[in-house]
């Protein structure tokens, strides 16, 4: 059988906007109310994404937590989740703040990530319009996905499907320009020697 691909995914946002009940719902299809405030849980998930088997890591981050625990996760990481409340415009604004830390601490070539606006069964009290959240997208050139961890409304598992499928073909290019360049490497050394060779 095929070996898996391994994705390790961190999930980050401001404190209570939703990670920890995104990541059950997605794992469970199940939503449950009250959750302690995370201080950091990882969760394994085998599944299979079109057709070929995927080995997820999964990292629920803590909304307050101290800048180096972050950095660390961030370094930890292969992909990302920033994900926003779409009743507290504040956790929005905070979504700059994680992109901009990932980018310092992965080269910005290296960050797989999308954007989540959650609790969007909360329409009445909303303070971020799905316009602004595709606006931000599109600015940030990531894939977008407004939905609720409570109802299940959104499209939950197709936003993480998409993120491993995003970090698996990263792999890919990664491997065969790393392919490549040691294949460089060993016929520039043979040059060398068969030129040593002839003079
Ligand atoms: N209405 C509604 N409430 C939600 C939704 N998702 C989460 N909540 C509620 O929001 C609160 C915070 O949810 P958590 O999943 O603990 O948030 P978190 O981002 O993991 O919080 P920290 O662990 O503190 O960083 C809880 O009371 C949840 O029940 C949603 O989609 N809709």
């Amino acid at each position: 059988m095929a070996k898996s691909t391994e994705v390790k995914i961190a999930v980050f946002g401001r404190a209570g906007v939703g990670k920890s009940a995104l990541l059950v719902r997605f794992l469970t299809k199940r939503f449950i109310w009250e959750y302690d405030p995370t201080l950091e849980s990882t969760y394994r998930h085998q599944t299979t994404i079109d057709d070929e088997s995927v080995a997820m890591e999964l990292l629920d981050t803590a909304g307050q937590e101290d800048p180096l625990q972050r950095e660390g996760h961030v370094r930890w990481g292969e992909g990302f989740i920033i994900v926003y409340d779409i009743t507290d415009k504040g956790s929005f604004e905070d979504v700059l703040t994680f992109k901009n830390l990932l980018d310092e601490v992965k080269k910005p070539k290296n960050v797989t990530f999308i954007l989540v606006g959650n609790k969007a069964d909360l329409g009445h009290s909303r303070q971020v319009s799905t316009e602004e959240g595709e606006k931000l997208a599109t600015e940030l050139a990531c894939a977008f996905y407004e939905c609720s961890a409570c109802t299940g409304e959104g499209n939950i598992t197709e936003a993480f499907y998409e993120l491993c499928r995003e970090i698996r073909r990263r792999k890919m290019i990664q491997g065969k320009t790393r392919r490549r360049s040691s294949t460089t490497h060993v016929k520039q050394a043979i040059n060398k020697m068969l030129t040593k060779i002839s003079s």
